[in-house]
């Protein structure tokens, strides 16, 4: 793992929490957009190195939308920054860890991602993510579209 790359928090209200984000951190987001295949409209704020994911559900069967009716607003998961996502993915895997995904998808941010299980992890969900380099990486796997607001 190269760094932590974003921290997730899900919200209720993306524009609400974004003010309160601007206020708190002492800049605006950089990049907001939405994910169609997480059912997720997201908003980045840079801290140092790693950033802020603030995650509001625009669908009803969204991850964030069950996570919020369970547990209310709050951390949702912690990303890592990795040079190669498939190797880690294997390495993770021998090493007895659940993959959520079995294989890389495009994420936000230009990345590729997959995800551990919380249970894997000591309760926190763990997203690996990769910068994705080139376009040959940035074919689309299954229906994820990135599409800024
Ligand atoms: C990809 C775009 C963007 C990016 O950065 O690029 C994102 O980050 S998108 C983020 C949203 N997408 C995801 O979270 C995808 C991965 N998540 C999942 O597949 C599910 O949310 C999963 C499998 C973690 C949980 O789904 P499930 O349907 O099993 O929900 P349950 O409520 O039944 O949970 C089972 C069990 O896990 C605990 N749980 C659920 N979510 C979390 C969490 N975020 N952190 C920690 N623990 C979590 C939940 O409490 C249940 O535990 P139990 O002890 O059984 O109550
Ligand atoms: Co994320």
């Amino acid at each position: 793992m190269k760094k932590i790359e974003h921290i997730g928090i899900a919200v209720k209200d993306l524009a609400a929490a974004n003010e309160i984000y601007a206020k708190l951190l002492q800049t605006e987001s950089y990049k907001t957009g939405k994910v169609k295949s997480e059912g997720v409209e997201t908003s980045f704020f840079k801290v140092g190195e790693s950033k802020i994911e603030l995650l509001a559900a625009t669908s009803g069967d969204s991850p964030i939308a069950k996570f919020l009716e369970k547990r209310g607003e709050g951390v949702h998961h912690i990303a890592y920054e990795v040079d190669d996502i498939k190797a880690e993915m294997k390495r993770l895997k021998e090493e007895g860890f659940e993959l959520i995904s079995k294989r890389p998808k495009k994420g936000a941010d230009n990345k590729l991602v997959a995800f551990l299980h919380p249970k894997s992890a000591a309760g926190v969900l763990v997203e690996l993510c990769e910068e994705i380099r080139d376009e040959e990486q940035s074919l689309p796997i299954g229906d994820e579209v990135w599409e800024d607001l």
